[in-house]
């Protein structure tokens, strides 16, 4: 019997909204992807991310709720297993890489840890690229305080910047130096005129930087909590538009992100708060859930999560689940 070798594995991090999922989308559509599995942890009960990859990758995996990094990594290891059976029995097609897409909450170290030391992957899956997308527009105020985005910026064996069409070239200097100081050996580049795999493969001289990861270590008590409300009634645009506008104005600061997948007249339509920030609506074609209702998720820190479901409830006249 051959032994199969080892898969390589690129770990795509990067704090909440960053813009993984649009860089994933786009390496995966380029003419060279090759063949590729993807995993997506998402924090929040609802994963919005793994329809929007899933369109272009059918065999995309969600991972249960929770962080890999502290509550699933026995659960990332048998999606990994689970993933390479599969593929051996001819249930999956054949893939030539692994891309696992973390929560923007994740400390990347403890799975690196995970990816490298565990006795059974150790055989099975190789470590080739730890990919951080760092956001140029929030990078520098909004995500520099958090502790997570600090270590998966020391993590990185790549750093892409996005949003660099966003903020103006000063600005982006200052970052660029910023994230050189806490991770001088990584590569910068920029997201959009990198789009694929090749373009961030690693030399091999940085090789992924488990060891030089002095960043603070992530755990539940760092007050993030997340909520996932659910509707299958048609909105009121222009109530919710005012809503999250007013919610967003009130609390963008320990709003870290909103997700918001809705079920309009007009089709599906896609709504993404980073911070203060509301990107533009997106419609898209496909990646409905099955059950066709509207999901919005919010992760935020010390929010109270209760008063906002009792909020958007009363102001848009809606019962969620
Ligand atoms: N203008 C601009 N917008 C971008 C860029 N990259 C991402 N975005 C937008 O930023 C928002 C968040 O991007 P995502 O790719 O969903 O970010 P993510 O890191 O996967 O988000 P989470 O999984 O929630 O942590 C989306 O509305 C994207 O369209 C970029 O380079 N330029």
């Amino acid at each position: 019997m051959t032994r199969r070798t080892a898969v390589p594995i690129t770990l795509l991090t990067g704090f909440l909204g960053a813009g993984k999922t649009t860089w994933l989308s786009r390496a995966l559509q380029d003419d060279t992807a090759g063949r590729v599995a993807v995993l997506v942890n998402e924090f929040g009960a609802v994963g919005i991310d793994h329809l929007l990859v899933g369109t272009i990758a059918p065999d995309t995996v969600l991972l249960d709720s929770g962080c890999i990094c502290c509550q699933i990594r026995g659960e990332l290891k048998d999606a990994i297993l689970n993933l390479m059976t599969q593929a051996q029995n001819g249930e999956v097609p054949q893939f030539d890489r692994i891309v696992i897409e973390t929560t923007g909450l994740a400390d990347p170290s403890q799975i690196l840890s995970t990816l490298t030391f565990d006795p059974v992957l150790h055989n099975q899956v190789v470590l080739q690229d730890v990919v951080t997308v760092a956001d140029a527009l929030n990078g520098a105020s909004l995500h520099a305080k958090q502790p997570e985005w600090v270590a998966q910026v020391a993590a990185a064996s790549t750093i892409l910047l996005s949003k660099t069409d966003l903020v103006p070239e000063d600005r982006l200097l200052g970052l660029q130096l910023r994230l050189g100081l806490i991770n001088p050996t990584a590569q910068l580049l920029d997201a959009r005129q990198c789009p694929s795999f090749a373009d961030i493969a690693s030399d091999g001289v940085n090789g992924p930087a488990l060891t030089r990861s002095r960043a603070p270590s992530h755990s539940d008590g760092t007050g993030a909590q997340t909520l996932s409300l659910s509707f299958d009634v048609p909105l009121d645009w222009t109530g919710f538009v005012v809503w999250l506008s007013a919610l967003i104005h009130r609390h963008g600061t320990n709003l870290l992100r909103v997700k918001c997948l809705l079920n309009s007249p007009d089709g599906i339509v896609l709504i993404d708060g980073v911070g203060h920030t509301l990107h533009h609506p997106r419609h898209l074609d496909s990646a409905m859930p099955s059950d066709q209702n509207s999901h919005l998720v919010f992760i935020g820190r010390n929010l109270d999560m209760a008063l906002l479901r009792a909020s958007f409830e009363a102001f848009l006249n809606v019962k969620t689940s």
